[in-house]
């Protein structure tokens, strides 16, 4: 018999009628021929009801006790939800995440999910229940009470559909699949029948709320297609699967993450171990770094900028502060008035002049740009919030999201998951589910770095620069920007070596015409990448990588980050010995 997971979120279950519409559509499903295993979230907003309830009460509420509270909003809907399933004629059964036998780590607010039992809930089903299954909960080995993370009911529901080998993964929820961009934020922004889970991994990491970008991660390792879809009607969603909805473009998908703040350390001694000093003070105090630049120096000096969730600022700060006597910076500035615009598209990979295109439609609509970082699949710009909503609004039609490609599905896949066949695999591979997976560690000595320093800031640079270059027929490979001192903009990209003479004319020539102070080329680079599953939210991979470079006394010359990758530029003479310290520092976690 098949066996199907439905999830329902918190909008899905704010009152009792959407309660008895969830419940009816886990009958049909049940009727159909499916077992059904629902995962239901706390009712409407009530997680953030319990989250300010908790603040007028301590301001620093411990994290055991927080996760104790907060697990109580998905208690309540897990019960009503089995009685309304019972009013309905239906037999059913609630069970906490403990109760399930969801295993975690102690990771208070932020748990990992070490393991889960499935007897229980086997057994019930056998017993022609409908199982109703308490999102984003668990239990650590000292039976203390762990919650996943803001919006990880969606995380409980691929795990569960993980282990129990499920048929389907069904994320119901309050709009009727995957959209372009956040069709809150944008009335253009179009529904899309397939996305794939790098893309939506991106997308999610970026604040599309729409699914817990941890539960992609699970997705996408195990194989669990997803279908988001509407709890208000029976229309078809979108799946979220390997391939992306078109082949022919080079954007899927674009996301606004409002509220950041961006931190610039001004003057950082240009040798090894600054990064790994900076990046692990902060991460000792939880704190997820997002945008990291770093960008090439002079005078023995180099500048690093990332950016870091707004209400998260000031304890950063205080991080950037107590490390000072081992950074030995010049000067710490701040801007809490900035936001990011991302683009993500599977497409990007092969095709160019994607990034000169992004830069060209913002210089049109006179955006600044203050900060760039580009990866595989992703370019991310940082502009002053004033500017965000009009900058989204700008590359959402510059990229032609709100027109269907031509190449897109018809309609919903019927995708079904490569069934794993032998249980006590499944149930083997469990025991490591949340660790870290790196897929490969590469070394591309192929690359130069040309670099226009203190070019005076203003819109429409990173377009001319890109332009300029593109014109020649040369492929720019990674793209950072930083922000100088005195808000002059540096600019640093890589282009193949072979192309190196000719990109450093240009760049000479549209670096005099902008005003750039210097313009730099270091023909010998070499760029290290590491890539995999989890990297955002083992915020160690950084770190990790970061310390083994610099234990080897290899200096960091450019970062530029992703969900799926992280890329430094070393010396080029120093490729070959920088990827074998990485291949020995992740040889733990390193796919075969
Ligand atoms: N790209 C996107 N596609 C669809 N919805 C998105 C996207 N980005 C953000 N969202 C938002 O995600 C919301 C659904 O997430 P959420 O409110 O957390 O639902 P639930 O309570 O079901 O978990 C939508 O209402 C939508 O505004
Ligand atoms: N109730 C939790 C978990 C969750 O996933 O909720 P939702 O499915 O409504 O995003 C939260 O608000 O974070």
């Amino acid at each position: 018999m098949s066996l199907i997971v439905q999830k329902f979120g918190g909008t899905s279950v704010a009152d009792c009628e959407k309660i008895v519409a969830a419940a009816r559509k886990a009958i049909r499903a049940q009727k159909q021929g499916h077992q059904v295993v629902m995962v239901v979230s706390a009712m409407g907003k009530n997680t953030d009801v319990l989250v300010d309830l908790a603040r007028q009460i301590n301001d620093h509420p411990p994290a055991r006790e927080m996760d104790m509270l907060l697990s109580t909003g998905e208690q309540v809907s897990v019960a009503l939800m089995a009685m309304a399933i019972h009013s309905l004629g239906a037999k059913a059964v609630s069970l906490t995440g403990a109760q399930i036998g969801i295993k975690t780590d102690s990771t208070h607010t932020k748990a990992r999910i070490i393991s889960i039992e499935t007897e229980r809930v086997k057994e019930l089903l056998d017993a022609g229940n409908i199982v109703i299954a308490a999102g984003f909960q668990g239990i650590d080995e000292n039976l203390n009470i762990t919650t996943l993370g803001r919006g990880g009911s969606d995380t409980t529901a691929v795990a569960l559909a993980a282990v129990l080998d499920a048929d389907a993964c069904e994320i119901y929820t309050d709009v009727d699949g995957v959209y372009t961009t956040d069709p809150r934020l944008l009335a253009e922004a179009r529904r899309v029948l397939q996305i794939s889970y790098d893309e939506m991994l991106e997308l999610a990491s970026l604040g599309a709320g729409v699914m817990h970008s941890r539960s992609v991660e699970f997705a996408k390792k195990f194989g669990v297609p997803i279908h988001v879809r509407s709890s208000f009607s029976d229309i078809t969603g979108t799946m979220i699967v390997d391939q992306p909805e078109s082949n022919t473009r080079p954007v899927g998908g674009a996301a606004m993450t409002k509220n950041e703040a961006r931190v610039t350390i001004e003057g950082v001694p240009d040798v090894p171990g600054i990064s790994h000093e900076l990046f692990h003070s902060i991460a000792s105090k939880a704190i997820s770094v997002d945008m990291i630049v770093q960008d090439i120096g002079a005078d023995g000096r180099a500048n690093i900028s990332f950016t870091v969730p707004r209400d998260e600022l000031e304890q950063t700060l205080d991080a950037v502060r107590s490390a000072s006597d081992i950074l030995k910076y010049e000067n710490v500035r701040h801007d809490e008035e900035v936001s990011k615009i991302s683009v993500v598209g599977l497409g990007m990979a092969e095709q160019s002049g994607v990034a000169d295109k992004m830069f060209r439609v913002l210089a049109d609509n006179k955006i600044n740009i203050q900060m760039i970082t580009t990866s595989e699949i992703k370019i991310s710009v940082l502009v002053a919030r004033e500017d965000a909503q009009r900058a989204l609004a700008a590359v959402h039609s510059g990229f032609l999201l709100d027109v269907t490609p031509d190449d897109a599905p018809e309609s919903v896949a019927a995708v079904s998951r490569e069934r794993e066949h032998d249980a006590a695999e499944v149930v083997s591979r469990l025991r490591t589910m949340e660790d870290l997976t790196i897929d490969s560690i590469v070394l591309d000595d192929s690359q130069s770095v040309i670099a226009l320093r203190r070019v005076p800031d203003h819109p429409g640079i990173a377009a001319r620069v890109f332009e300029a270059i593109a014109a020649e027929g040369i492929l720019v490979d990674m793209i950072v920007q930083n922000v100088g001192r005195g808000d002059a903009a540096n600019l640093s990209l890589t282009v193949p070596k072979s192309d190196s003479e000719q990109a450093l004319v240009v760049a000479k020539r549209i670096g005099d015409e902008l005003g750039a102070e210097e313009i730099l080329c270091k023909a010998d680079a070499a760029k290290l990448s590491v890539s995999g599953i989890g990297l955002r939210s083992h915020t160690g991979v950084g770190i990790r990588m970061f310390r083994a470079l610099s234990d080897a006394g290899i200096n960091v010359e450019l970062i530029n980050t992703s969900e799926v990758m992280v890329n430094v530029i070393v010396e080029g003479k120093q490729g070959q010995a920088g990827l074998d310290v990485l291949n020995k520092a992740f040889a733990d976690v390193l796919l075969d």
